[in-house]
């Protein structure tokens, strides 16, 4: 049994509060606000996150971050990327050797271009801490709350950090892979956010499983442009972090960056939809970030700067849709095979 604090109540870190839980390990939930605190105690559930599941009898709320973090052999931290930084700052005090930090959130810092590992890393400076693991994968949190089989990668550049996330997690339901890319991993947990609000849009806009199938298989392409150009292993897009997370938010009525495409593609405003949404919308955020990253990277990503273009420039999606398919006549893998094969030749 370990002793593990996890960070963030919404649903993703209540949903792996669980899974540890399940795996009887001593764990602690830590949520910034009070009030959503008293509920869970009181009524055993989380209910604006994920309503209809009773939480563990013996899962531990805690009062504050010192408690949450008392001897703990790992912490996992599951707030939006948004608050990575401040939440990174409230753990600092508390870091000790052998801490093992793992992180569940998928998302790219605009203006910086960090991934969320090297945000952690910059902020725990000076600190000591045994490694960072990024949990990344196909896995909505409302079908892992129901144990239902799901699968996800544990990356870290030290396979040993890795190995220990993989233990902690894994049980019959939830099923860990390793894997050594934690670019590739995630930046492609990251990415398919924005490549689900554009299949929301399509969605909305009323195209049909065409549409969709194009833009998962051309938004894998551009990720995986983009990834390999930043360092990632061009083969980790085949793999759970890739495709796999690309599938599951692209089609499922779970996901909150295709509801949110959705709702664009309909014709709502951003501003109205995040209202609508109540809930953490990665892909606005991390599709300014790649939207810039593209540019000083001069790597061609059309269907994200056209996600860009609705969300920030107001554009109609129709005229996006319209133009991504005027595009130049050109060939579907020279691009990524000019990419790989520079990347492998050094
Ligand atoms: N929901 C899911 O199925 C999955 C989510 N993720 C990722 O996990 C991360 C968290 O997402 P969710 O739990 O789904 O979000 P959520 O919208 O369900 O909940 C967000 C939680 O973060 C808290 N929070 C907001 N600002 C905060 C701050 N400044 N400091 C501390 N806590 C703060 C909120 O109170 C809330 O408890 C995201 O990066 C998301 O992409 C990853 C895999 C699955
Ligand atoms: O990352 C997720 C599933 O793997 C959750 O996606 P959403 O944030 O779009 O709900």
């Amino acid at each position: 049994m370990s002793k593990v604090a996890v960070l963030g109540a919404g649903s993703w870190g209540t949903a792996l509060a669980m899974v540890l839980q399940d795996n009887h390990h001593d764990v602690r939930l830590w949520t910034h606000k009070e009030e959503q605190k008293k509920m869970m105690i009181e009524t055993k559930k989380n209910e604006k996150y994920l309503p209809n599941i009773v939480l563990p009898s013996d899962l531990k709320i805690v009062d504050s971050m010192e408690e949450a973090t008392k001897d703990v052999d790992a912490v996992v931290l599951v707030v939006p990327a948004k608050a990575i930084r401040e939440t990174c700052k409230k753990l600092q005090p508390y870091l000790h050797d052998n801490l093992l930090v793992i992180h569940g959130s998928k998302g790219i810092e605009p203006i910086s271009h960090k991934r969320i590992s090297e945000i952690i890393e910059e902020e725990l400076t000076g600190t000591n801490y045994l490694d960072i693991v990024a949990l990344s994968g196909p896995s909505h949190a409302e079908e892992v709350s129901l144990k239902h089989p799901t699968t996800v990668t544990a990356a870290s550049t030290k396979e040993e950090a890795a190995r220990i996330a993989q233990d902690l997690f894994m049980n019959q339901y939830f099923r860990v892979y390793t894997s050594k890319d934690i670019i590739g991993v995630e930046l492609g947990g990251a990415l398919k956010n924005i490549i689900a609000l554009g299949a929301g849009i399509s969605d909305g806009l009323g195209y049909g499983d065409n549409a969709k199938a194009a833009l998962i298989t051309r938004g894998l392409a551009e990720i995986s442009r983009i990834a390999t150009v930043l360092g990632a292993n061009p083969f980790t897009f085949i793999g759970l972090s890739g495709v796999g997370d690309l599938i599951v938010t692209c089609t499922s009525v779970h996901s909150r960056n295709w509801r949110a495409g959705n709702l664009l593609g309909k014709g709502k405003k951003l501003k109205e939809v995040l209202q609508h949404m109540g809930m953490t919308v990665e892909g606005v955020r991390t599709a300014e970030a790649t939207y810039q990253l593209a540019e000083k990277w001069e790597v061609e990503m059309p269907i994200t700067s056209g996600i860009y273009e609705v969300i920030f420039h107001d554009k109609h999606p129709k005229d996006v849709v319209d133009k991504l398919m005027q595009r130049n006549k050109t060939n579907e893998m020279e691009d990524i095979i000019r990419i790989w094969s520079n990347r492998y030749s050094h």
